[in-house]
């Protein structure tokens, strides 16, 4: 049986992320309610739950876009906020690029204003994510878009990566493909990766640790190795916990 209320923290020092007791209201609606996680450094951690759970609102306060009402977020022990915004590379759920530029003209200037954009690895994605340099950004499809706006977010070497629904848009196949590679390649143990997605089939051999969240409240922390030891998967897992 899984610990759906997992509180084992690890020591200070091997966390990318430490939320503790969060509350989000909006308009007397609780967004968040009494949230209290950790994501140890060099993890790829799954953010998983129903539509409405609360993940993006979640996503965005640990990016320092928003403050909570109560509680604490923490990046690499610093409080989250502007100061820390070198430490991450976002890819927001509804993020859109300048329609007016090419491919190619958006990453110099992505370049040009992310100090830690790495040459190499964006050369490298550029081939992996089929990214037309020459097309329109206006004129691509939704899939498309996402590619370069994951490419955007990759291409970068911040040690924080949080992608929100890093696939929306993209066909199955691709899906499968980005994640097995890109993603993989780029999780050296080094970076950490807190994801949200419903691609579960497809995102589910990347991840090391899951977070399960519903209505605002944490459902489950689990460790992905031990869930498959216990015969569980991460989409048997998230059945057993919302269905
Ligand atoms: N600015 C806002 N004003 C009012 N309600 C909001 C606001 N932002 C978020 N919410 C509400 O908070 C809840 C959580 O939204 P959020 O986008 O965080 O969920 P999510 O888990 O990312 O959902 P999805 O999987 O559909 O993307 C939703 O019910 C949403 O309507």
């Amino acid at each position: 049986m899984v610990d759906h209320k997992e509180v084992s923290y690890t020591p200070v020092g091997s966390n990318a992320i430490h939320c503790r007791e969060v509350c989000l209201q909006v308009k007397k609606k609780k967004i968040l309610d009494q949230v209290s996680f950790e994501v140890p450094r060099g993890s790829i951690t799954g953010l998983l739950g129903p539509n409405g759970a609360g993940k993006s609102s979640l996503l965005r306060m640990i990016a320092g876009l928003s403050a909570p009402d109560s509680g604490s977020v923490h990046i690499f022990d610093q409080p989250a906020g502007e100061a820390m915004l070198s430490k991450l590379s976002l890819l927001p759920d509804r993020g859109s690029l300048p329609g007016w530029l090419t491919a190619g003209k958006w990453l110099a200037f992505a370049r040009s204003i992310y100090p830690d954009w790495n040459d190499a690895s964006a050369e490298q994605l550029v081939e992996s994510l089929k990214i037309s340099l020459d097309s329109r950004i206006s004129v691509m499809s939704r899939g498309e878009e996402a590619r370069l706006q994951l490419l955007t977010c990759l291409a970068r070497t911040a040690p924080l990566v949080i992608l929100d629904e890093p696939f929306t848009g993209v066909d199955m196949i691709s899906r499968e493909q980005i994640s097995s590679t890109v993603v993989s390649e780029l999780a050296d143990g080094e970076r950490t990766f807190l994801i949200a997605t419903h691609d579960i089939r497809e995102m589910e051999m990347l991840f090391d640790r899951l977070i399960l969240i519903k209505d605002g409240q944490i459902q489950s922390v689990a460790n992905v190795e031990q869930l498959r030891s216990s015969g569980k998967s991460v989409e048997s897992h998230y059945r057993e916990v919302f269905a």
